[in-house]
């Protein structure tokens, strides 16, 4: 890691880390949590996560497709970083109005790179990359803030998604124990 590598590590583990007993997504109970919106709400912070993302994008990417909720603010910004539309992913269609899943243009035939805030059992981004390409997009890669999910192993391999991550569960444990 870089220097500014282990500064946004060291910045992200101090905002987010939460221990205690909580219950995931996946139903998984562990005794850490990271509190994604405790950076997201911190512009500054927010802004260094989306300018590392920049260079983990997919080539060729088209749309940046944030997911609902904790995945949004960071594509809205990696888009002002990049100029690529963003997309605003629902964990569910509306039911109303245009009772759309994908916000924001149509994904027909475009290349997707997902955006998403924490993987843990990649659960959610699967759900997300298969409903969006069973609107026919083009999804191959999702960028991460943070990859808790168990080292060395890709949990999205199963969907054929490559993971590209801002910073590992690893990385921000160097970054507690250093801090002490
Ligand atoms: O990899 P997984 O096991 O699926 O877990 C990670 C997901 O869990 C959280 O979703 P949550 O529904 O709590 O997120 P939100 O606050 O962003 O809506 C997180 O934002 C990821 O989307
Ligand atoms: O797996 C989850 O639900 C999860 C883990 C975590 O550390 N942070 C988060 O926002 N969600």
């Amino acid at each position: 890691m870089t220097h500014a590598d282990d500064a946004l590590a060291a910045d992200i583990d101090a905002t987010c880390r939460l221990t205690g007993e909580f219950t995931l997504r996946s139903g998984q109970v562990a005794d850490t949590y990271f509190d994604k919106y405790l950076f997201e709400a911190q512009p500054a912070l927010l802004d260094r996560v989306a300018a590392q993302m920049v260079d983990l994008l997919a080539e060729g990417t088209e749309l940046l497709g944030g997911l609902e909720l904790g995945g949004i603010p960071i594509a809205t910004m990696v888009s002002s970083r990049t100029g690529l539309p963003a997309l605003f992913v629902r964990k569910k269609a509306k039911e109303y109005g245009t009772a759309k899943l994908a916000e924001g243009p149509d994904v027909a035939g475009r290349r997707i790179t997902i955006i998403e805030d924490v993987i843990t059992t990649g659960g959610a981004v699967r759900d997300a990359t298969n409903a969006l390409r069973e609107l026919g997009a083009v999804v191959e890669v999702v960028v991460c803030a943070i990859d808790r999910s168990p080292a060395d192993e890709n949990p999205l391999a199963d969907v054929g998604l490559e993971v590209r991550s801002v910073l590992t569960r690893a990385q921000l444990d160097a970054a507690s124990a250093t801090a002490g």
